[in-house]
C-alpha cells in the first residue's frame, strides 16, 4: 500500500528539504519568532539529530515535517513533494512519528493502538490489519501475548516499543523521534537505542530525532543539526559539531557533559 503511493515519487534526491522556514506564534502580549530563515537538508539513510536550547523550536520543527503545523513562511518537502500538498494518507505513507510520551490511546489494547492508522484508512480487511500489526509488534521486540494488553499494563520501555510499532505500521521511509529515550531507565534506554539502530539498518530508514541524551545522540546520529538564533547554525558529523565554536555548543557539549561526549566519540567514532 505504501509502495503504491511511493511509486509516484522520485528514487533520488534528499528525504527532507526544509527551506527558508519561519515559525511565528502570536501570543496575547507579543509575537514570538521561533524559526527565522531556517534551512536543513536530510539525505536518505541519515540519522539526523536536532539539538537546541529549551524552546528553540525542535518539536515545532518535527511537527512541521510531519505536516501537523504549517510554517509562517518557507517550505518543507519530503521526497521532493511539499508536505502541505500531501493528503493525510500520502503523509502517513511517508512519515511515521514517535511522540515524546508514546501517546498510546489508553482505552485501546496494544494491538488496536498499533493497528489504528491502518484501520483509519478503511481499505484493508480486519484480518490483514491484525496480521500487519502483529508483524510490527514482533519487529519491535514485543511478544504476541502483549498484543491484548492495555497500555496501563506496560512498562515505559514497552510503551515506547508499542508506539514505535504504530509509527512503523505504514512502512514509512522516514521516522521522526521526539526524545525517544526520555523517561527510560538506563537498561531500557540502551535496549531501545539498540532496537532503533537495527531498525534503521534493516528497514533502510531515514531518521530525524530530537534528543537531549548524549548516549542516544552519539550512538545513533550520522549528523547533528544545532538550532540557535532561530536557525540551523551547523549540521555536520558529531566530531565537527563539537569542534564548532558557538556559545550554545560549548555549553551543551563542554563541562561534565562534554567529557561524556568525548568518551562517546571515542566509543562510536563512526556513528552508524
Ligand atoms: N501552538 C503554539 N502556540 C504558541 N506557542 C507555541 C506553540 N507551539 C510551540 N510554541 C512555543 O514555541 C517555542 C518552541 O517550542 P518547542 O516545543 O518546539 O521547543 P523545543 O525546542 O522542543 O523545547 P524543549 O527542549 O524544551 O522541549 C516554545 O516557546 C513554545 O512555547
Amino acid at each position: 500500500m505504501a509502495g503504491r503511493v511511493l511509486s509516484t515519487i522520485p528514487e533520488n534526491g534528499p528525504m527532507v528539504e526544509i527551506r527558508h522556514l519561519s515559525s511565528i506564534f502570536n501570543l496575547p502580549d507579543r509575537r514570538m519568532v521561533v524559526h527565522k530563515d531556517l534551512s536543513l537538508t536530510v539525505e536518505r539513510g541519515e540519522v539526523m539529530s536536532i539539538v537546541g536550547g529549551s524552546g528553540s523550536g525542535k518539536t515545532v520543527l518535527l511537527r512541521q515535517i510531519l505536516g501537523l503545523e504549517r510554517p509562517a513562511a518557507g517550505e518543507v518537502r519530503i521526497l521532493g513533494q511539499p508536505v502541505a500538498s500531501l493528503s493525510r494518507h500520502g503523509a502517513s505513507a511517508r512519515v511515521g512519528m514517535l511522540f515524546q510520551h508514546g501517546a498510546l490511546f489508553s482505552a485501546f489494547t496494544v494491538l488496536e493502538n498499533v493497528a489504528f492508522p491502518l484501520r483509519e484508512l478503511k481499505t484493508l480487511p480486519p484480518r490483514l490489519i491484525e496480521e500487519a500489526a502483529m508483524v510490527k509488534l514482533q519487529m519491535v521486540g514485543l511478544k504476541p501475548t502483549d498484543a491484548k494488553k492495555m497500555p496501563s499494563e506496560l512498562s515505559g520501555g514497552m510503551i515506547k516499543r508499542a508506539a514505535l510499532a504504530r509509527a512503523l505500521i505504514m512502512d514509512p521511509p522516514l521516522l521522526l523521534l521526539d526524545e525517544p529515550t526520555a523517561g527510560l531507565d538506563p537498561d531500557s534506554s540502551d535496549g531501545f537505542v539498540r532496537l532503533l539502530r537495527s531498525l534503521h539498518h534493516d528497514l533502510a530508514l531515514t531518521v530525524v530525532m530530537v534528543t537531549h541524551d548524549l548516549d542516544t545522540l552519539f550512538e545513533l546520529s550520522t549528523r547533528i543539526a544545532v538550532i540557535a538564533e532561530q536557525r540551523v547554525i551547523v549540521a555536520a558529523r558529531p566530531r565537527e559539531v563539537i569542534a564548532y565554536r558557538h556559545p550554545f555548543i560549548e555549553d551543551f557539549f563542554l563541562g561534565e557533559r562534554g567529557q561524556r561526549a568525548m568518551e562517546l566519540l571515542r566509543e562510536y567514532p563512526f556513528a552508524i
